[in-house]
């Protein structure tokens, strides 16, 4: 059984003439114990089609389905946890006190020690949440999220406010969590966490799907090169250099500045000659970072 399934949807925002289209035909299937990252740039859906797995919003049209019922009936067994990204704490109650509190409201056993545990909280549990830094509040969500011992961690943005340490520690914590056979989705800005700890990536933007696969594979989708070269002149619009570059085959974007070009394109071989050909120096080819594969597939088509 499958802990997540999309099938196309949809979440429109807005009057029906124009609408924003937040979510815009999302498919896929993410199976138990896998750890996903929902990668995307700013508006790019994350946290809509999060909502949409949390139950907190309808899709306008399409399916969701978390453990083959709905995400509602999923979080009422407590099968989800989540972290999300606003929802503050009472900074008044001790780290014990605010999970204890929380875990007689949802009436599940007493994990409670567990879980400090598992959030290494254990040893700030007596430490008022006004106290503890932006990252172990961090974890005190994170503890919460873990008190029905869920079957899916969602996180939005999970390691905002933490610095490298502590950011490296909570994904240490997060593997631990995944062979203990919890399926861990991710929303994230930061490419290199994706890369990291993710074992796959789901690549959105504009509320399309634009990549879907193991990490190695959505970088090789852009098997493409970056190359630069500098001419002995400005190339400006409408240079005869800057239109032949353009209609080579393969080159799939173009970058100006002065007389230097960057461009992208799928194969460097051709795209090199041509430049050293036409008079072109100072040449340089790169492989492709997950970084510039995202900026490739996020960019405006
Ligand atoms: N309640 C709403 N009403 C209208 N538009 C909305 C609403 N919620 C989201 N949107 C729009 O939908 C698009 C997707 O937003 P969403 O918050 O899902 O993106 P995101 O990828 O999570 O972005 P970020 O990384 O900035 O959190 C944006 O254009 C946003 O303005």
């Amino acid at each position: 059984m499958a802990s997540i399934e999309l099938v196309d949807v949809h979440k429109h925002f807005g009057p029906r003439t124009h609408p924003v289209k937040a979510v815009d035909g999302l498919t896929t299937t993410i199976e138990p114990g896998e750890i996903v990252a929902i990668l995307g740039p700013n508006g790019a859906g994350k946290t809509t089609a999060i909502d949409m797995v949390l139950g907190l919003t309808e899709p306008t049209s399409g399916t969701v389905r978390v453990f083959d019922t709905t995400p509602r009936r999923a979080v009422q067994a407590g099968r989800i946890g989540a972290v999300m990204q606003t929802g503050g704490l009472l900074r008044d109650l001790s780290v014990r006190e605010t999970l204890t509190s929380i875990a007689a409201l949802q009436r599940v056993p007493d994990r409670v020690d567990e879980v400090l545990e598992q959030a290494k909280l254990t040893a700030l549990a007596g430490r008022r949440v006004s106290k503890c830094s932006g990252g172990e509040q961090q974890r005190i969500k994170m503890a919460l999220a873990l008190l029905t011992d869920p079957d899916l961690l969602v996180l939005d943005e999970p390691t905002a406010g933490m610095d490298v340490g502590a950011r490296r520690d909570f994904w240490a914590s997060m593997r631990e969590q995944a062979r203990a056979g919890r399926t861990i989705v991710f929303a994230t800005h930061y490419l290199e966490e994706a890369q990291d700890f993710a074992q796959r990536i789901i690549l959105i933007g504009k509320g399309r799907l634009l990549a879907d696969g193991p990490v190695a594979e959505v970088q090789a989708m852009t098997s493409g090169r970056s190359l630069a070269a500098s001419f002995t002149h400005p190339l400006t619009e409408g240079d005869p250099q800057l239109a032949a570059l353009r209609a080579l085959p393969g080159v799939t974007g173009i970058e100006v500045n002065g007389s230097r070009v960057r461009i992208t394109a799928l194969g460097s071989d051709a795209v090199a000659r041509h430049l050293l050909e036409s008079g072109a120096h100072d040449l340089v080819i790169e492989a492709p970072t997950l970084e510039s594969a995202f900026l490739a597939l996020t960019q405006e088509k």
